[in-house]
């Protein structure tokens, strides 16, 4: 609900006292969405202190009706945490007519066919992470590996090269100074206190996250205008530039920039979050890694677009896209009177999906808790049971290309090294996750020893 209306008909109430709930949400929200289903069921109401409040199905019957809800009696939340990040004509924050026109748009950069002329940039990313070429130190045994660190690399090397045809080393650095100053300059009371973001005598965090922004403006506005005058290229932003709306118009610099920032913020974070669980959860089930492994050993050698394809490497991405979504809430306001769950909602009210309570319903997930990437073997789960990209209308326009980068990285990784978790990672409990820019991901740096490597 919005935070002005307040609840309406039989929709439940924000439970009190809501600082305590916020705080609980904050410190662990996994847990504390467990924990209200377990207490109030299916949906449940919580609130955002600064964004208003929002009711949350964590069941299939409930993501059905929240990615069916026709597109336009809903919109993107505003305020929201992000926007700062990506900017007002970001395809995540545009409605109706205009979020139309520029899905259509952006939509066939990423299909499967074009996604899949990216696959040597994808393993060549991977490839060169290993052998040091950003820190200048090889992966050799002994090596300690920050998975974070190196999982964003590559995703962001990935996803330079796709969108912006970046493969110079000159450029790929500048970029990467740039948007990992941007990133890191948002950090998560900037995203979650909205009183924080104003300037204070140009020493504020927000200054210093203005300044960034800027500074990775200038290249992308740079890169922008150059394009216009040369031939656009085959990468993201040269079909974007190539392509015309229905009316015969073309985008805007400034709608293009908010875009580019849009995919290069959405499209790495939240892939390398995913890449660092996958490693961690392979190396504390040594049975799934050795499964994964000997079905890697038997097609060494093939082309990422077959490696993409093997079916123990799609279940391990997917079962841990289950564990892990890094986009754990999906969230949709409404425009007109709506049912969910049999609460009745109203225009300006807001329901989402807890991606984690979705793909932990005991109803569709048998040991929920458990890695086990067989269940991807065993049974097909529908586009409401599992959900990892959204749904519906706003279904994350850059999942194939998620999907084929985390496969080929994964066995790329895993083809070249052999790793062991740190002795602190090795056992005991499974790191929470918490928002890290756009994605949410392990609370603490997971750490890996390199134990042997093609780099050696
Ligand atoms: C594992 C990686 C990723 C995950 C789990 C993920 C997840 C999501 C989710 C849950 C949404 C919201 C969908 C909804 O509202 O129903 C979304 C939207 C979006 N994602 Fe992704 N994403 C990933 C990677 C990417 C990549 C690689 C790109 C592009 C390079 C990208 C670009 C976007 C954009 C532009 C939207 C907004 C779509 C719209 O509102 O129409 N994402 N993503």
């Amino acid at each position: 609900m919005s935070a002005e209306t307040g609840p309406v008909g039989t929709a439940p109430r924000a439970p009190r006292p809501v600082l305590l709930h916020a705080l609980l949400a904050g410190l662990d929200f996994d847990r504390y969405f467990r924990w209200r289903r377990t207490r109030d069921g299916d949906p449940f109401l919580v609130r955002f202190p600064g964004f208003g409040s929002a009711l949350f199905t964590g069941s299939a019957a409930g993501a059905r009706e929240v990615f069916r809800a026709p597109a336009d009696s809903v919109r993107p939340p505003l305020p929201n945490p992000i926007e700062p990040m990506v900017g007002p004509s970001s395809l995540i924050l545009t409605r109706g007519a205009q979020h139309r026109r520029d899905r259509t748009l952006l939509a066939p950069a990423f299909h499967g066919g074009r996604i899949r002329t990216y696959g040597s940039i994808i393993r060549d990313a991977a490839a060169a992470e290993l052998d040091g070429e950003r820190t200048g130190t090889p992966w050799r045994s002994g090596t300690r590996i920050d998975a974070r660190a190196a999982a964003r690399a590559i995703t962001l090397r990935v996803v330079l090269a796709v969108v912006l045809g970046v493969d110079d080393e000159r450029r790929r650095d500048e970029y990467c100074a740039a948007t990992t100053e941007f990133l890191n300059t948002y950090g998560g009371a900037l995203m979650l206190i909205p009183a924080l973001r104003r300037e204070v005598f140009g020493r504020a965090p927000w200054n210093r996250f203005i300044a960034a922004r800027d500074r990775l403006d200038a290249l992308i506005d740079r890169e922008i205008a150059c394009r216009r005058t040369s031939v656009p290229g085959t990468d993201i932003l040269g079909s974007l530039l190539d392509t015309r709306y229905d009316d015969g118009s073309v985008i805007t610099d400034a709608e293009l920039r908010d875009q580019v920032r849009t995919l290069l913020v959405a499209g790495h974070e939240t892939t390398a979050t995913v890449l660092v669980w996958a490693l961690y959860r392979l190396h504390r089930e040594p049975a799934a890694l050795r499964r994964l492994r000997a079905e890697l050993a038997a097609h060494a050698g093939a082309e990422p677009a077959d490696i993409a394809r093997l079916p123990y490497l799609d279940a391990v991405c997917q079962e841990t896209l289950r564990l892990h979504p890094p986009v754990p809430i999906v969230l949709r306001r409404l425009t007109g009177e709506f049912t969910l769950r049999g609460q009745r909602l109203v225009a300006g009210d807001t329901m989402g999906v807890a991606v984690p309570l979705l793909h932990s319903d005991p109803a569709v997930w048998a040991r929920p808790r458990q890695f086990r990437p067989e269940r991807f073997l065993e049974r097909h789960y529908g586009p409401f049971e599992f959900a990892p990209f959204g749904g519906g209308h706003r279904r994350c326009v850059g999942a194939a290309l998620a999907d084929y980068e985390l496969r080929i990285v994964l066995a790329t990784v895993l083809g070249r090294a052999r790793l062991r978790l740190s002795p602190r990672f090795a056992q005991g409990r499974i790191p929470i996750s918490v928002p890290h820019n756009i994605a949410t991901g392990p609370r603490v740096a997971i750490t890996f020893d390199v134990l042997e490597s093609g780099s050696e």
